[in-house]
């Protein structure tokens, strides 16, 4: 089978989601991914690469409970081909970081999967439960209890990148590989033939 392709999408100003996006790409290169990285500032010339994809994910930080403002230009920027639909029915993610432990995350992956849905595009959700020992939950995996996607936490360190959390590393590196394997499996479903049922 083909290569799968999956686009990351992502805004960063101090450098953390950069990071994570950078992390991502890293672990969802695979024997059968490629991976295209995208900073919104550059969007509008790798539309392409994005209409060829069969998963694209998409991260910002989280300013004032939500998209930064750059990621949401970037959000309208798809306004000029959205009633096409070329990504309808492609797979999509979201992720977001910020400097608090909550810091209304959640909000920032429901503007991004809402955004996913106007697409018409699958939503991948984060799939990886927390972990609990006696009863307690663990700084393990998944230990921000997100579950619509990856949400990390990271200081607010403006000019330094500052180390981040093993259980947020380690929930990068597991949200990847689910990426990866739920893409094969539906690129692989999606090559059965079925006829598309047009709206
Ligand atoms: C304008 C602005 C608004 C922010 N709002 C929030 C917020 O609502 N919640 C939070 O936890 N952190 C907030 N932060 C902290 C950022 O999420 C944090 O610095 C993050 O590392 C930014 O990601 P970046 O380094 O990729 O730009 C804000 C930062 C800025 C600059």
């Amino acid at each position: 089978m083909k290569k799968v392709t999956i686009s990351i999408v992502y805004h960063s100003r101090g450098g953390h989601t950069e990071r994570l996006a950078r992390q991502l790409a890293g672990a969802m290169t695979t024997e059968c991914s490629v991976v295209n990285l995208v900073d919104v500032s550059r969007v509008s010339a790798c539309l392409d690469l994005l209409h060829d994809s069969d998963t694209i994910v998409f991260g910002s930080p989280t300013y004032f409970g939500n998209v930064s403002a750059e990621f949401k230009h970037f959000m309208e920027l798809t306004g000029g081909f959205w009633y096409k639909q070329p990504w309808k029915d492609k797979l999509a993610a979201g992720f977001t970081l910020s400097s608090t432990s909550n810091g209304d995350k959640l909000n920032t992956l429901e503007s991004i999967m809402l955004f996913a849905c106007q697409h018409s595009m699958n939503w991948i959700s984060l799939g990886i439960l927390p972990r609990f020992l006696n009863n307690e939950q663990t700084e393990g995996q998944n230990r921000l209890a997100s579950y619509i996607g990856l949400m990390e936490q990271c200081d607010n360190g403006d000019s330094i990148i500052n180390t981040q959390h093993p259980g947020d590393l380690l929930t990068a590196e597991l949200f990847a590989r689910r990426i990866v394997e739920v893409t094969v499996r539906y690129k692989a479903g999606s090559s059965m033939g079925l006829q598309p049922v047009n709206s």
